[in-house]
């Protein structure tokens, strides 16, 4: 999984590129407008928003669980909801397919694969044996890859940029770090976070040349993991754990959020201290038991190497390439930090900044 994440670096190079470039252009345009950024891609736009919506569903206590016999009324319309919403996001993803297909029709022998790519090589209806898997199922993987894979980056780099504006003397100490490091002339690379066969020689492992950068997201992280209660378990058979009585199929659910704010594991709870995990050991991998944003054991995070790279890489590249500033009418501690509920911790108000193209140093 390590290899086959490190063979696509140059595919994510490509879209943190393209993000630095539509962040220039978007906010070059959003200047002339007297606005802030506004994404001119619409299928982006809707996706987020379908997925946003299913997302909410998706986490509303449903009667229907506790009333079995009221499901086919689905008195408060989230079945129905969800269908409607799901299906505008398999609409996308459904032309998303369908574009890859017509251009591998006239693309020749291509270099590099991505999972789709591989996908697309087993398709068929069954009958070419019982490894092939119907279009429906790939646009089905892909669907569930981009809800497992997007929402949750995004929102990581959000908290970690809103927890970094309210705090400057954190946002300082970072920046100061990545400027060291990387600095401005060049573009952050994996291998700035981590020890990767790269394009370039590392010198030393870099991962111990971005202490503070690796603890903002560790920080980040135990205050908003994305997925709060993770995915809900089943208990197979009657359980006794640590004197509670669990029946069988009780639906369980680990509350990841509430065990980073515990005021007997972690000192001043509440507070976005990076400096805690310098030095410290914990990490997120799931064999700390007082930070798990993604999870433990055999169900953690599949994407737990890719989340890694994209969310290390993503947002030091943010910072390495804008100065952040927040709107004239918002200061440090005015900004919005509720959460908006729902299978995954989003924001509730998206945060608003505005990107400063950083002025290259003249060394
Ligand atoms: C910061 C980013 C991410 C976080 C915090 C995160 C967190 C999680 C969590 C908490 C779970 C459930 C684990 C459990 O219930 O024990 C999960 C499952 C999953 N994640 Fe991630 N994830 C992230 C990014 C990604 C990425 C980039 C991908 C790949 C595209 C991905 C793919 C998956 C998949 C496929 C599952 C379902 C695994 C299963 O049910 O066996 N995730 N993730």
């Amino acid at each position: 999984m390590n290899r086959q994440t490190n063979e696509v670096a140059r595919l994510r190079r490509k879209c943190i590129d393209d993000m630095i470039r539509y962040i220039e252009e978007d906010a070059a345009a959003a200047q002339e407008r007297g606005d802030l950024l506004n994404s001119g891609s619409k299928d982006g736009k809707e996706f987020f928003d379908a997925m946003n919506d299913v997302m909410v569903w998706a986490g509303k206590p449903n009667l229907a669980d506790f009333l079995p016999v009221s499901k086919w009324l689905d008195p408060q319309g989230i079945k129905r909801n969800m269908v409607r919403d799901m299906g505008r996001a398999l609409g996308i993803v459904s032309n998303f397919v369908k574009e890859r297909v017509d251009e591998l029709k006239l693309a020749e022998e291509q270099e590099t694969k991505d999972l789709l790519d591989i996908l697309l090589e087993h398709t068929g209806e069954g009958k070419q044996g019982p490894d092939s898997i119907s279009n429906q199922i790939v646009i089905i993987i892909i669907l569930e890859m981009f809800f497992a894979g997007s929402e949750t980056t995004s929102s990581t780099i959000e908290w970690a940029m809103a927890e970094l504006l309210r705090k400057p003397d954190s946002m300082k100490k970072v920046k100061e770090e990545i400027n060291r490091v990387i600095g401005p002339q060049r573009k952050v690379e994996e291998s700035d976070i981590d020890n990767l066969p790269s394009q370039r020689k590392v010198e030393e492992s870099d991962i111990d040349n971005l202490p503070y950068f690796q603890a903002v997201i560790k920080e980040t992280l135990r205050l908003h993991p994305v997925i709060p209660l993770l995915l809900p378990r089943n208990a197979m058979q009657d359980t006794d754990y640590m004197g509670y009585f669990i029946p069988k199929e009780t639906q369980i659910f680990v509350n990841v959020w509430a065990i980073g704010r515990d005021p007997e594991t972690w000192e001043d709870p509440l507070a976005f201290k990076p400096e805690r995990f310098l030095g410290s050991k914990i990490d997120y991998k799931g064999q700390n038991f007082e930070l798990l944003p993604f999870g433990s054991g055999r169900q953690i995070c599949l994407g737990i190497s890719l989340a890694h790279k994209v969310v290390h890489l993503g947002l030091a590249t943010l910072l390495n390439s804008f100065d952040w500033e927040l709107r004239n009418n918002i200061c440090p501690e005015t900004i919005d930090m509720n959460e908006r509920v729902g299978i995954t911790t989003r924001k509730l108000k998206p945060l608003e900044a505005i990107p400063k193209k950083r002025v290259m140093d003249a060394r």
